[in-house]
């Protein structure tokens, strides 16, 4: 039997959390995209062959112009907007060369975890931003204990 309810087209996208000096990048969507002047993870749709650590480094050298080690996955997490339902899965990133720089994003911003939750992110992004800014937290933590022995 037919219905009206139609499948969602799914879109696969990477996102990288670059962690630098206890910050995150964060990214404002820029004017003439989707979801414009919403906060992302820099990144984008996987293309056919790739795996989505290849795409991520692809699109964050197309993009940021730089080189980035992708770490540990975050969390896959999916979101029905009125274009498709897209299906994010976001890494941990470190910069290995070059300086991320403002291509196609409204402005990048190195972020303070604690804030990262006060930005305007797109809604699939929720669950990451809650999850990146405790571990990221963490980490911080851990290299201000190892800081304080080596003073000692
Ligand atoms: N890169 C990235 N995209 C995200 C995030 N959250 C989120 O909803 N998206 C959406 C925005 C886009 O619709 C899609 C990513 O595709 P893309 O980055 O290649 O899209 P685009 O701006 O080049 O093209 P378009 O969607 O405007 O056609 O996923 C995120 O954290 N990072």
């Amino acid at each position: 039997m037919d219905s009206d309810v139609q499948t969602p087209k799914l879109i696969r996208v990477v996102g990288a959390a670059i962690v630098r000096d206890g910050t995150v990048l964060c990214g404002q969507r820029g004017h003439g995209k989707s979801l414009a002047g919403y906060w992302e993870f820099p990144g984008g749709k996987i293309e056919a062959g790739e795996t989505p650590r290849q795409a991520l480094q692809r699109e964050i050298e197309e993009e940021l112009l730089c080189e980035v080690n992708v770490d540990s996955p975050v969390c896959t997490s999916r979101y029905t907007y009125d274009f498709g339902m897209v299906e994010l899965t976001t890494f941990l990133c470190h910069l290995v060369s070059g300086e991320p720089t403002l291509t196609e994003h409204e402005q990048i911003a190195w972020v303070e975890p604690s804030q990262m939750p006060t930005l305007n992110w797109a809604p699939v992004d929720h669950e990451a931003v809650e999850r990146i800014s405790h571990m990221v937290l963490h980490i911080r933590k851990k290299s201000v204990s190892r800081t304080i022995l080596q003073m000692i």
